[in-house]
């Protein structure tokens, strides 16, 4: 039951066509981000006047923040070429030792979902990233040999939403990490308006504050719900402004703080079906019938962010705030431990 708003949809050509089109191009156009955007900034000029690969870099942050669009500004400014790949498409050295090879002087290879790389590529990555170098064994058992092959100079930028599934080998090879934050309500608006001038739609200001205050501080989720945004006003034949934003997103279940309608099933299942907590999370996930990477990848972030749910060594835990969300009264002592009905990890 993955959301439609919130959750990244790989499947969705025409989602990915319209993500694509409104992806900043250069580290000018990338909003917000300051920090990490500086030290990229740097980093990349450092790597030019020394006419070198840049470093390779770790971009690590929940879904949508621009994990993707960045690794893509690095080959961009740098005039580089770009090979994407992602974790789950290398789960055999040899899938590794076949990009690598192929790699040109300079390419930037970006893989997504860098934790979910099979153990073998990993340990075959450590050596390419270090001396541009892997071995490749030929044969097997007690005759086995490994024949070193060298490889082009390349960068690698890798993007996970998991970095504590990172071995410490393999963070440690990188020599820059960018953590990336959400975004707050006035860096979402300039999210928006730029997305508006690429779409030729005039969006009235309100309409704007409203879209960015209801994105789960997400610019892939606020130009998701400007694009239902202005389908309702397209349909309608009205402008797109305060009111459109209301009805569009009340019809998409978005409502006044963003949460959707997965959100708030995992806070109702957390206060109806276990008394607020603690759960741990397979429990709660298979609760809701989703993935337990998804909550917490995708939805969990957030909710804890906004101080709806804390973890705690026992599970999660739905706060006050959440109860007082889904209208319901909080219980004044502390909650219970209950319904734990798997020994999973919290
Ligand atoms: N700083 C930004 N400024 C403007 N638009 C942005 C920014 N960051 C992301 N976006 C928009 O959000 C969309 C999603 O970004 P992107 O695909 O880079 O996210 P991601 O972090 O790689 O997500 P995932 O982890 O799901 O792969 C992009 O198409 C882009 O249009």
């Amino acid at each position: 039951m993955s959301d439609p708003i919130t959750a990244p949809d790989p499947e969705n050509e025409a989602e990915l066509a319209f993500e694509g089109a409104l992806r900043p191009r250069s580290l000018a156009e990338f909003v917000g981000q300051s920090k990490a955007r500086g030290q990229l900034e740097l980093l990349l000029r450092a790597a030019e006047l020394q006419q070198r690969a840049p470093d390779h870099i770790l971009l690590a942050g929940p879904p949508g923040l621009g994990k993707t669009t960045l690794a893509m500004i690095v080959a961009h400014e740098g005039a580089r070429p770009l090979r994407m790949s992602s974790g789950p498409a290398i789960q055999h050295a040899g899938d590794l030792a076949a990009l690598l090879s192929s790699l040109v002087p300079g390419e930037v290879l970006f893989i997504d979902e860098i934790h979910r790389m099979a153990r073998s590529a990993e340990e075959m990555l450590y050596l390419a990233m270090e001396d541009f170098r892997i071995d490749i064994m030929v044969g097997k058992g007690a005759g086995a040999t490994s024949i070193p092959l060298d490889l082009a100079p390349f960068t690698l930028v890798g993007a996970t939403t998991r970095s504590g599934l990172l071995p410490n080998p393999l963070r440690d090879r990188f020599g820059f990490t960018a953590h990336l934050e959400f975004y707050d309500d006035t860096e979402l608006d300039e999210v928006l308006g730029r997305a508006a001038r690429l779409l030729g739609l005039d969006l009235a200001p309100r309409a704007r504050a409203e879209i960015a205050s209801r994105s789960r501080g997400t610019p892939r989720i606020a130009n998701r719900l400007l694009r239902r945004v202005r389908d309702y006003a397209l349909v309608h034949d009205r402008d797109a402004d305060e009111a459109v934003v209301h009805e569009a997103l009340e019809l998409y279940d978005v409502d006044p703080i963003g949460l959707d309608r997965l959100d708030r099933a995992v806070l109702d299942t957390l206060i109806t079906r276990f008394d607020g907590g603690p759960v741990g999370l397979s429990t709660l996930a298979v609760s809701v019938g989703e993935e337990s990477e998804t909550i917490e990848s995708v939805v969990e972030p957030f909710l804890v962010r906004i101080g709806m749910i804390s973890r705690t060594p026992r599970g999660r835990v739905a706060t006050p705030r959440a109860w007082e969300h889904l209208g319901r009264r909080p219980p004044s002592a502390a909650p219970t431990v209950s319904g734990t009905l798997f020994d999973d990890d919290v």
